[in-house]
């Protein structure tokens, strides 16, 4: 049957595709008298890492509560993993993984007992595709907690504790993984061994990721998919080159000539670089170019939604002012 779309409705309906592991429709949150979300449609297919970016307050939390089952929408169509959230039940849980922002209080725990705790309740949901729970000391490998073992969660570092809420998060061996800036204290040697535990998950296991982080760097680096969160909607959705492509900015070119720096702004720096060493050659040193990159794309596309923003808020101020 065809599915036909009234005059009046908007929902429509949800693929019946086993690849797409969220499905959001006109996604709206209300708190109170305030409107947070405004309408956020995004889908994911298993295998994919997504970055939902924002600026603070935008809803990505929020939104990722919502997907998760702890928050209850005001409106909208919502499928994670083929279920309507407000509707799981703990078979559907099992099959999610979340790392929250904030700490929860396992203090007095070791962390291997800990891991093993939690895996067991996973057990029960183990298919012949996906054993769970996953196996704690190759988690504690993975996460680079082994030496760590037999510590109380009480006595972990800032970022052994983070690397702790990350092997709960994945304890359950996921099918999607949601993950609230999850390397927030970080050393740099623990961030780059999540980004490769990041890639496996998704390479090996096909696990779809959905991450927020204020490091555009680490989004870069991490997601096929960058999502921009601002104004309650989703405002970019593409790879991290076709955003920087869509707020195509000049590149910029820097370099010496007889001990003296240059800089030229230029939309067409092969031809630019053509003609300087046509006029200078071997005289050019130090050259660098450095074309836009999701940093630029973020702020230009950020910017120009709040803009935008702003200018409707005085247009209705003014109109209101008019009729008064
Ligand atoms: N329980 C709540 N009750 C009322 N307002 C809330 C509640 N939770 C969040 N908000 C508000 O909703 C908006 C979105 O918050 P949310 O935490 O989802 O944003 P965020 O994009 O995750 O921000 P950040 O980048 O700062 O973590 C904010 O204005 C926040 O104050």
């Amino acid at each position: 049957m065809t599915a036909v779309e009234l005059p009046g409705t908007v929902a429509a309906p949800h693929p019946p595709d086993g690849d797409v592991v969220l499905d959001v429709r006109d996604l709206r949150m209300r708190y109170g008298t305030v409107d947070v979300l405004h309408g956020v449609d995004l889908t994911a297919r298993r295998g994919e890492v997504l970055a939902l970016l924002g600026p603070n307050g935008a809803g990505k939390t929020t939104t990722i509560e919502i997907l998760e089952g702890f928050r209850m929408r005001s409106a909208g169509d919502v499928r994670v993993l083929g279920v309507d959230p407000s509707r799981g039940d703990e078979r559907w849980r099992a099959r999610m993984g979340v790392v929250l922002q904030s700490w929860r209080d396992h203090g007095k725990w070791r962390v291997r007992e800990l891991l093993a705790h939690l895996g067991a309740f996973y057990a029960p949901y183990s298919t012949d595709r996906i054993r769970r729970p996953w196996p704690v000391d190759e988690l504690l490998d993975a996460v680079g907690l082994a030496g760590n073992a037999r510590k109380r969660v009480g006595q972990l570092s800032g970022g052994q504790r983070r690397r702790l809420d990350v092997a709960v998060g994945i304890v359950g061996r996921p099918e999607l993984l949601f993950l609230d800036e999850p390397t927030v204290g970080f050393d740099p040697a623990a961030r780059r061994e999540f980004h490769e535990l990041v890639h496996r998950l998704a390479d090996l296991d096909d696990t779809t990721i959905l991450l927020t982080t204020h490091d555009l760097d680490e989004a870069e680096k991490l997601a096929e998919r960058i999502l921009i969160l601002a104004g309650g909607r989703i405002i970019a959705d593409g790879s991290p080159d076709e955003l920087s492509r869509r707020v195509a900015g000049n590149a910029e070119i820097r370099w010496t000539r007889d001990g003296e720096r240059f800089v030229h702004s230029a939309a067409d720096a092969t031809a630019f670089l053509r003609d300087l060493f046509g006029q200078y050659g071997d005289d050019v040193q130090e050259l660098e170019v450095r074309r836009p990159n999701l940093e630029d794309a973020y702020m230009a596309l950020v910017y120009e939604q709040e803009s935008g923003a702003r200018g409707s808020a005085a247009a209705r101020a003014w109109q209101q002012g008019r009729q008064a």
